[in-house]
């Protein structure tokens, strides 16, 4: 057992304090506050405690390991301790000649608090229509930076796990500072004023594609950190399906769009990482804030404590995937009202989408959108696909293919489909389809001519977002696999757009997919 430290003093102490002005409570809110306040610290210093008896646990030597060099020890070797109000939020003594630490060898910060001394965010007004009065998105940990943030969380989304391996292994050093020259969006898009309204972009930063040049003067003047979080590019893309197309005379070559005979495609590229503003996600969800943050520490192993002890920061960077905008054609076109729109939004679907399987109709339905979009925008409108990582509605590859092994270990029956991924999951899609539309409002998209979805959800989520949607375009019968029938009539059957007649409970049990079985001859 590891000997009482400073934490159990501190914390025997001030949970005496808190008895006692529990005692004198009543209905004094200022009193309710401080209690509120101690409580915080109480927690915080349980928490300093647990972490200082895994780090003061003796440990079995391993015979092979280097022996430390003392003037490196690692952050677990170091007794972390509170954040005194002397102590600065970058892990430095408050002194002013204290000589600057690199993060990874200073103290631990497990959480801060609103009122902690050196605690300073830089101005975030979610929504604001002037830049300056808005402000950056900043999040980094970094000493310069760690004060001064507005956002709980990391850069890259799930990639700023791989990050966190790149600073361990001493691949990447934590003072690299991007250099941004060049990287400029290749596209204009926007403002629009959906950019300003803080209801209708909730996950995403409308000013993420031009944070480094908006905000130059914090990261040159102050040191401060800050990173797009979207970045605009064009590029050439070649499908070999749209060769066939063209080959077929289904899809003509005009040189600016479809640039050639092979069917290679002009297009603009958007990537975004997503930011969500906590009060507007919860919104969305139809949920208070608090459970919001309080569910999101939980879920995440408690990744993230400030979600609960810095309620002023209202932005957080989740570790989830982002999407992809692909536009034909002229970008200006996407948000005028005067020309038709055609647009796919897809959700990701490795096995089909990359690696042709044939169980669903995922890369069908992404190239007949790609088509779809492309002439569209070749008849003087626009097209667009956006592609979001949510692999497995959003449950994941692993999800995925136990309900594979459950369908085909049984009659693979569309009557059971949905019920086989809801016996494992315990839903039967986790994808959400609320936030998505913002994207839509982000590229100031205010009307859908022509839906290539049969989805119900991406159609109500769109709708609710005030966008009308004009025309709603099933997958062509010709188009969808032999063996993802068993899907698309499951799918029908729970409410998907179709413009055949509804099948009826009996006529879905006789649609069957491909048996193990049959694979083997
Ligand atoms: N869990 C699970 N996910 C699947 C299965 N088949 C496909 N998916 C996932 O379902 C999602 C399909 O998304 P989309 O292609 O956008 O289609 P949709 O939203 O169902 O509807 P449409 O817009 O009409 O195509 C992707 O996330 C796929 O990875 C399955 O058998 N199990
Ligand atoms: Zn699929």
């Amino acid at each position: 057992m590891a000997a009482p430290g400073a934490g159990d003093n501190m914390a025997s102490v001030m949970n005496e304090v808190l008895s006692s002005l529990k005692a004198l409570q009543h209905d004094n809110a200022q009193l309710a506050s401080a209690i509120d306040a101690i409580n915080g610290r109480v927690n915080m210093l349980a928490g300093v405690k647990q972490v200082h008896d895994v780090a003061s646990a003796p440990r079995k030597e391993e015979p092979d390991a280097e022996p430390k060099k003392p003037e490196q020890p690692a952050p677990a070797d170091q007794p972390p301790s509170s954040p005194s109000s002397s102590d600065q939020l970058d892990g430095t003594p408050s002194t002013a000649t204290a000589p600057a630490r690199p993060a990874n060898t200073s103290k631990i910060i497990l959480t801060s608090y609103p009122g902690q001394a050196g605690i300073d965010p830089i101005v975030m007004n979610w929504g604001h229509k002037d830049p300056n009065q808005r402000g950056p998105v900043v999040v980094s940990r970094h000493p310069s930076t760690i004060r001064r943030r507005n956002a709980i969380g990391a850069h890259g989304g799930s990639y700023s796990i791989y990050h966190a391996l790149a600073v361990a292994s001493k691949n990447l050093r934590l003072d690299h500072r991007p250099d941004f020259t060049d990287t400029e969006p290749a596209a204009n898009i926007g403002p629009f004023p959906q950019w300003s309204d803080p209801k209708k972009i909730v996950s995403m930063d409308p000013l993420g594609h031009l944070s480094p040049w908006l905000f130059k003067e914090y990261i040159t003047e102050q040191g401060i950190e800050i990173r797009p979080t979207i970045a605009v590019t064009k590029a050439h893309m070649k499908l070999p399906e749209l060769e066939h197309s063209v080959k077929s005379g289904r899809l003509k070559p005009d040189g600016k769009i479809c640039i050639n005979e092979s069917g290679e495609l002009n297009v603009t590229k958007v990537a975004v990482e997503p930011v969500w503003y906590l009060p507007g996600v919860a919104e969305r969800f139809g949920i208070d804030e608090g459970t919001l943050r309080r569910t999101l520490f939980e879920e995440t192993g408690g990744s993230y404590p400030e979600l609960i002890t810095r309620g002023d920061i209202k932005l957080f960077l989740p570790p989830i995937g982002g999407l992809t905008v692909y536009c034909f054609g002229d970008v200006a076109k996407m948000s005028d009202p005067n020309v038709k729109l055609a647009l796919r939004v897809h959700d990701e679907c490795n096995g089909s989408d990359v690696f042709g399987s044939d169980i669903c109709t995922c890369r069908p339905y992404l190239i007949f959108g790609v088509e779809e979009a492309v002439k569209q925008a070749q008849a003087g409108g626009s097209g667009v696909v956006i592609y979001f990582r949510k692999e497995g509605r959003a449950l994941g590859e692993v999800t995925k293919y136990l309900v594979y092994n459950a369908r085909k270990r049984g009659a693979d029956r569309a009557s059971e489909y949905f019920k086989r991924t809801e016996n494992i999951a315990g839903v039967k899609d986790m994808r959400f389809q609320a936030l998505m539309p913002d994207i839509l409002h982000w590229l100031g998209i205010t009307k859908i001519d022509r839906m290539l979805s049969m989805s119900n959800m991406k159609h109500d989520a769109i709708v609710e977002q005030g966008i009308p949607i004009h025309e709603r375009i099933p997958i062509p019968d010709d188009m969808i696999p032999e063996d993802s029938r068993v899907e698309i009539d499951a799918k029908i059957h729970a409410g998907y757009f179709s413009t055949g007649k509804a099948m009826t409970m009996e006529e879905l049990t006789k649609v069957h997919g491909r048996a193990w079985d049959d694979l083997d001859h």
